[in-house]
Formats: structure tokens, C-alpha cells, sequence
């Protein structure tokens, strides 16, 4: 997407010096846009636990640069096999780090180790580009989702008023990224769109990330509490909820940011349709029961009892928010049932949150 007029993606590799991969520093945006530089495993390691890169299709992008840079010490069937390892350990909840590592390895694996760097950054270009592919195909299926909508609007309803949570926008993948995709199209393609965007309590991905994204698009959108979306929905404020996802199991539970679980909840309980956009590298059809089998990553408290913002002053200020005394508990993810999903925006297509819907969108990899 544009950054005041320059096309950029979230992901990109240097173009003096190849060996190097770009990002930018997400824990500094919107107040600045700093770009990192890595050409180390232990950088993209840090780079995925502080959540410099976050959003679960750019995390997998990333790591994959991650192997590449690890094959460059030691490209040794023992040292692919580590270097996966130690990756995939970064954040356990979002699936497409791990598929992004096996992806890499079973490309690598084959290889004889001194042919395996060049190769490994290779495959890691080519998955970002197809995320790139991937997401604006969703885009598209979302954007059709957005005109049966509108078509079916009230008299007189000037809008099409969309809730969304956390972001999954073009920074939280290569680039379009999976929810916002069909907005930024259907707001290109002059579809009276708003976003009502979830601040996302307590690392603010809503309010830092999918306010800035959304209005450097110069899409219409209104910053609200996490605790507003029922209220809207219940007064007739929210035509649909969409929403990206870290992992969705084979029978279409959907694991997200906190608090998704409860925007379905509000929405099933008020007849909004609540959607999901993923790539199907997001699917793990190794898992039936979202709620019992995804793990959920659990980060430190001080994330919930400091708020990270700048000063009047423009300076960069952490403020705890809490009694010093008091600590937090910080799941970072919940699981919404495929119950309380209206359906799944991927690549190939709509579909419902069912375990036959998915197999037959994606015969060739639901097993
Ligand atoms: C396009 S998927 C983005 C997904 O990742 C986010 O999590 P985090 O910011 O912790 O990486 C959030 O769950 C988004 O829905």
C-alpha cells in the first residue's frame, strides 16, 4: 500500500544489498516510521517476540527471511532443522509461522546444504509474493460480500457502516492485507464505506495501526472503546463485522486478537453478520476444536498495566495505568466457535465455518 504516495510493502529486501531484509518497526507506528534492517536469525527472533512485525501472515513471512539468515552460518541438515525450530518457537499462536517454516524446510530439506541459502531466500520471496496474490484475491470476494450488502441496505442508509478488531491490514501481511483488503477496495470502487475500528486494548493495534492504515487510505472511520461494538450493533450502527484470524481449524473455529470472541458474541446476539478473512495458509487442518487444541499466547502483563503513547511533547512515553501493586493476566488471542461465524472470506472464494465448506473449497489440502 501507499505511504504518502510511495507504494510500499511491509516486507522487503534490500536493493543494494540483497542479503538484508526491511521492515518497519510496528511498535513505532504511527508516531514514526522507523525501518529495520535484519540479516540475522536472532534479529527476526526479537523482531517476532517484541512484535516489531506482528500479523500472522507477515510473521511467517518474515521468519522465512529468519531461515534464510540462520542457513548462512550453517546450512547442515542439523542446522535447518534447529534454526526451524528456534523460529517457530517466537509466537505460538498464529499457524502461518509454522507453515511458513515448513514450507521452507520441505523446500530446503532436499537440497545439499550449499545450495540451500540462495534457495531459502527464494522460497521466502515467493511467499511473500504470494501473500501479496493471495490477499488481494480476498479482496475481491470480500469486495463482492460488501455489494450484496449495500444493495440490501435500508432506505435512506448513506453508508455501509463495517466493525472491525485489531488489524489485518497491509502491514499485517506483505501487503492488502486480509480484513481490510475488501474495505480499501470497496472504498476505491466508491462504496460508501466507514469502519468502526476496535482500538484493541492492550497492545492498540486498532487505534495505532488500523487508524493510521485507514487514514492514510483516506477511508472514512471512527476510533471506539472495545467495549462500544455491542452498543452499536445493538442500535443499528454496524452492517457486518469482519475480522482476520491467526489460525482457523479444519471445523472453522477462528482464533484472533482478545475480544473477538466477544464482538461475535454481540454480533450473533444482534443478527450482524460476522465475517473472517484469511489466507488458507491460515487453516491448520491438524485441529478440530479451536478452544481446546490452539494454544494461546499469554504476554507480559505490564502490556495491560502500561499504555505505550507519545507526550504533548511529541516524545515517546510509557505510562503505567494501574497501582503499582496490581498485576495482569494478557492472553493475547481468543476462539470464536465456527458457530457465531457467518462465513470465511479466503482466496478461493466465500464459504461458511464448516468443516465440509473448507474441504471442499480446499480439497487439496484438507487431507
Ligand atoms: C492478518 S492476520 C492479523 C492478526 O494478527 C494479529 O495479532 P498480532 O497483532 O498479535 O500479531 C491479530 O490477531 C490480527 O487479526
Amino acid at each position: 500500500m501507499k505511504i504518502n504516495g510511495t507504494p510500499y510493502r511491509s516486507v522487503w529486501r534490500d536493493a543494494q544489498d540483497p542479503a538484508l531484509v526491511h521492515i518497519f518497526d510496528q511498535t513505532k507506528l504511527p508516531w514514526t516510521l522507523d525501518v529495520l534492517a535484519l540479516r540475522e536469525e536472532d534479529q527476526v527472533a526479537h523482531a517476532i517476540r517484541t512484535m516489531q512485525v506482528r500479523g500472522a501472515p507477515l510473521i511467517g513471512a518474515v521468519a522465512a527471511y529468519g531461515l534464510a539468515f540462520a542457513l548462512q552460518k550453517d546450512a547442515s541438515d542439523v542446522g535447518l532443522k534447529d534454526a526451524a525450530a528456534r523460529l517457530v518457537e517466537t509466537r505460538p499462536t498464529a499457524i502461518n509461522l509454522r507453515w511458513a517454516i515448513e514450507r521452507m524446510v520441505a523446500h530446503l530439506q532436499p537440497l545439499a546444504p550449499d545450495a540451500r541459502v540462495k534457495a531459502a531466500y527464494e522460497e521466502a520471496d515467493a511467499i511473500c509474493d504470494e501473500d501479496v496474490q493471495v490477499n488481494e484475491s480476498i479482496g475481491r470476494h470480500g469486495l463482492e460480500l460488501f455489494r450484496t450488502l449495500w444493495e440490501k441496505r435500508r432506505p435512506g442508509q448513506e453508508r455501509l457502516n463495517i466493525l472491525t478488531h485489531c488489524n489485518a491490514g497491509w502491514i499485517a501481511t506483505v501487503d492488502w492485507g486480509t480484513a481490510l483488503a475488501p474495505i480499501y477496495m470497496a472504498h476505491d470502487a466508491g462504496l460508501p464505506v466507514h469502519v468502526w475500528v476496535d482500538e484493541t486494548r492492550p497492545r492498540n493495534q486498532g487505534a495505532l495501526l488500523t487508524a493510521w492504515e485507514l487514514g492514510a487510505h483516506g477511508v472514512p472511520h471512527t476510533l471506539v472503546a472495545d467495549n462500544a461494538g455491542g452498543h452499536l450493533m445493538q442500535h443499528g450502527e454496524v452492517d457486518l463485522v469482519i475480522v482476520g484470524t491467526d489460525r482457523v481449524t479444519r471445523q472453522g473455529d477462528v482464533a484472533n486478537k482478545i475480544g473477538t470472541y466477544l464482538k461475535a458474541l454481540a454480533a450473533h446476539d444482534n443478527n450482524v453478520p460476522f465475517w473472517v478473512a484469511l489466507p488458507s495458509s491460515t487453516i491448520d487442518w491438524r485441529v478440530t476444536d479451536g478452544v481446546k487444541e490452539i494454544p494461546i499466547e499469554e504476554r507480559s502483563g505490564e502490556e495491560v498495566t502500561y499504555v505505550h503513547g507519545i507526550d504533548e511533547q511529541g516524545q515517546a512515553a510509557r505510562v503505567r495505568v494501574t497501582p503499582r501493586i496490581t498485576k495482569a493476566a494478557n492472553p493475547a488471542f481468543d476462539v470464536t466457535p465456527a458457530r457465531l461465524v457467518s462465513g470465511l472470506i479466503t482466496e478461493r472464494g466465500r464459504c461458511e465455518a464448516t468443516a465440509a465448506a473448507l474441504a471442499s473449497l480446499f480439497p487439496d489440502q484438507a487431507g
